[in-house]
């Protein structure tokens, strides 16, 4: 569904991704883990279009995104929950929800049913603003955005930091409906690891803008591999 061929990117000289090889499987969820400050965001930056990688390719469904705008990207499928939620303080719920509009014709301009079935908080919440919501709601309210747009794939930028653990199991839960009940491809980036070994289909670990693990969510378990996250 999307393969990351070879991927580099800098920031001025630094090189913050290093050759990376990666593919997020369709209908799975990937998990990419690493600890602070290796590229795992660089990396969501990438896909979604938010910095041109500097060598390297990566395709979605088939076709090269070379240079193509971040919104011709979402409008291709690629959706995101960002680190931090980025969400509008001042605009209400529902005009957070209707910014996810802005990529789609205008017949298919509505909020799906199911954002309010896995949140309902969200539904009672429509008219208060984003900024008085609390730090769970507001990352709920980041996926409810995300799917609005009728995406394919979703990237997730560690969408359990700060978030407390009844609404981290709501979030779980909502990851693997929407890969069980709606076939949608999750890129999950994530430092919480029993969390992505309870929902991955597949791990990638990264250091220092590198690859260094590819396997099954069961070799989070061996030492070996956990040695690439301790600090
Ligand atoms: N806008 C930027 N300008 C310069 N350097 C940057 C910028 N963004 C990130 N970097 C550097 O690039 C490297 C990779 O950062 P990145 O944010 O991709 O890591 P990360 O794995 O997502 O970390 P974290 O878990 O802290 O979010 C780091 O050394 C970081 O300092």
């Amino acid at each position: 569904m999307l393969t990351v061929a070879n991927a580099t990117l800098h920031y001025g000289a630094a090189a913050a991704l290093r050759g990376v090889n990666m593919e997020v499987a369709q209908g799975r969820i990937t998990c990419l883990l690493g600890r602070n400050g290796v590229g795992k965001t660089s990396t969501i930056r990438a896909i979604v279009g938010q910095h041109a990688l500097s060598g390297g390719a990566i395709s979605f469904d088939g076709a090269e995104l070379g240079r193509r705008s971040s919104h011709d990207r979402a409008r291709a499928g690629i959706g995101l929950v960002p680190q931090g939620r980025e969400i509008f303080p001042l605009l209400t719920v529902k005009e957070n929800l209707q910014t996810g509009y802005a990529c789609l014709p205008r017949a298919q301009r509505s909020i799906p049913d199911y954002v309010f079935e896995l949140f309902p908080i969200l539904k009672t919440m429509l008219h208060r603003r984003g900024g008085d919501l609390s730090g769970g709601q507001q990352q709920q309210l980041a996926i409810g955005r995300a799917l609005v747009m009728r995406p394919k794939l979703i990237a997730f930028d560690e969408p359990t930091e700060g978030i407390q653990p009844s609404i981290i199991k709501d979030i779980g839960r909502a990851i693997q409906f929407l890969r069980d009940e709606h076939g949608l491809t999750i890129l999950l980036v994530e430092q919480y690891l029993d969390f992505c070994r309870e929902l991955a289909d597949h791990i990638y670990i990264m250091d220092r803008g590198e690859i260094v693990h590819s396997g099954a969510a069961e070799t989070l378990d061996d030492p070996e591999v956990r040695k690439h996250l301790t600090v």
